[in-house]
């Protein structure tokens, strides 16, 4: 089996251009102005520029965004994948898939079995999930916290979607994180940076490479 890989929060060329070379499948950029790895609509427009044709795939981090904000992304950024990373419901799911007529992936915090249930109501409204830890209680940001959640519980669910693994994963931790959760895709951020929002090419290309089995 491929294992499909994201890397998100890409903010340099050098960073842009070393997640093409290794060959992941999607490229993420976040438009959430708290965070270190926010992009501005002409930054992220810039980088997907430098995408070839058969490119990853780049995809936009939204955290309960407004119509007029996806809308004001969109304008310059050729988006092929909208990731929802806040409390989107299914409903507003629904509404910015019918109306951007673009993919959508929902991302849901896991720290139980429960958790994972809440994937039922969306399945009719996504294209893919990407599951994730939860957030620390207080903390700024919503994901892209280091932080790995119990692989385990994914083991063995029939996830109706295609769907990523998200959380705290490494460039030394992704090969076990794959067997362990029976993972299709895996996401990554803060485990390719070499400081807090600073990607590092030589760990994006690790990264991918253990992903991969390369
Ligand atoms: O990365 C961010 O700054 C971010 C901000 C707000 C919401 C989500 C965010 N990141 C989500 C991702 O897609 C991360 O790749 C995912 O949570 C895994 O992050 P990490 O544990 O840092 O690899």
């Amino acid at each position: 089996m491929t294992v499909s890989v994201k890397i998100c929060g890409l903010r340099d060329e050098a960073s842009l251009d070393a997640v093409v070379a290794a060959g992941a499948d999607f490229v993420g950029f976040v438009f959430f102005p708290p965070s270190p790895r926010a992009v501005t609509p002409d930054q992220a427009g810039a980088l997907i520029a430098r995408l070839p044709a058969a490119g990853p795939v780049p995809v936009g981090l939204f955290v309960d965004a407004s119509d007029e904000t996806i809308a004001a992304v969109l304008a310059a950024a050729p988006l092929r994948l909208l990731q929802l990373h806040g409390k989107e419901t299914p409903e507003r799911v629904a509404a910015i898939r019918a109306r951007f007529g673009i993919p959508v992936m929902k991302a849901l915090g896991i720290a139980t079995e429960e958790d994972l249930r809440a994937a039922a109501a969306f399945a009719p409204v996504v294209d893919r999930f990407l599951f994730d830890a939860k957030p620390p209680p207080g903390g700024p940001l919503p994901g892209g916290n280091a932080q790995p959640f119990e692989w385990r519980l994914m083991a063995r669910q029939a996830i109706p979607r295609p769907w990523l693994l998200a959380g705290g994963l490494t460039p030394g931790n992704v090969a076990e994180a794959i067997r362990t959760a029976g993972a299709p895709g895996v996401d990554v951020s803060s485990g390719v940076e070499r400081s807090r929002g600073v990607k590092d090419p030589a760990l994006i290309r690790a990264f991918v490479a253990a992903a991969k089995g390369r």
